[in-house]
């Protein structure tokens, strides 16, 4: 089950009330990107070209920030554009606790929150994929797997069957969960960190780059190394 409302999905764009009939001839949907830092161009770097959802531009605070989609301006001409009909974004902030912020501001001023799937990702049938998710290029999303609100599957990273990512939670590049991984919201998993089966990290844990995790992480836990063993307590 896809995000049903927005998302680079081909079965989301069927159950898209405001889609329509997309065939080859349709323009492509627009979606306002929020934030254009290194997180943003990423994100619409590995955007699907084919997809019935494209950005429209992204709003940020440094007009003079590197990006492939026009600059929009600062957040505060989000109110307008929705006015002007674009009701779909995806906020592409790596600071997971102001990509929740936004979104769900967002979303109540009456935009519609849009998953991004990139186009090279892998994500299976069975997989959801929720309201202003990211999966990049080449991730790879197995059978039943559950990635939550928010949360980002980062490039070359794999999450195997039957995983729950929770909201707002961080897959870093080339991370792999083995099958029936949980991770808490707001966890964030460094870059190349291999995490064995069955294992439940809490929220808000912070696994160091590189880290094996082969025991359960309390919510909040800092760990690292292989095997990872905790760093300090976060509040
Ligand atoms: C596209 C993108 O860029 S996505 C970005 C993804 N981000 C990441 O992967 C970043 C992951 N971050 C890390 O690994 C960090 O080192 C953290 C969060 C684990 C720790 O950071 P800090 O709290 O600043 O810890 P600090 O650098 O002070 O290190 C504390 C101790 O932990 C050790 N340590 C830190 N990171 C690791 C690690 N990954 N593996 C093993 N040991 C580590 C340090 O050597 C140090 O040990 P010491 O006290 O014996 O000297």
């Amino acid at each position: 089950m896809l995000d049903a409302s927005s998302s680079d999905s081909g079965s989301a764009d069927e159950s898209d009330p405001l889609a329509g009939d997309l065939g080859a001839l349709s323009p492509p949907l627009p979606v306002v990107v929020i934030g254009n830092g290194g997180h943003s161009r990423s994100c619409v770097d590995a955007w699907n070209p084919t997809s019935s959802f494209q950005p429209l531009g992204c709003t940020g605070f440094d007009p003079h920030e590197r990006s492939e989609v026009a600059y929009l301006g600062t957040d505060d001409v989000l109110p307008g554009l929705l006015a002007q009909g674009y009701v779909r974004v995806f906020v592409a902030l790596g600071d997971s606790r102001l990509r929740e912020r936004c979104q769900r501001d967002a979303v109540k001023l009456g935009y519609v929150a849009h998953a991004l799937v990139a186009g090279s990702a892998q994500v299976a049938r069975t997989a959801s994929i929720e309201a202003g998710a990211a999966v990049l290029r080449g991730a790879i999303v197995g059978a039943f797997s559950r990635v939550g609100e928010g949360a980002i599957i980062n490039t070359g990273a794999s999450i195997d069957h039957d995983c729950v990512i929770g909201p707002y939670a961080h897959i870093a590049p080339g991370t792999h969960l083995a099958g029936n991984v949980e991770v808490g919201a707001h966890s964030m998993l460094g870059v190349g960190t291999s995490v064995i089966p069955g294992v439940k990290i809490g929220a808000g844990a912070v696994i160091g780059a590189g880290s094996v995790v082969i025991s359960d992480i309390p919510d909040g836990q800092a760990v690292a190394g292989v095997p990872a063993r905790p760093l300090k307590r976060r509040n």
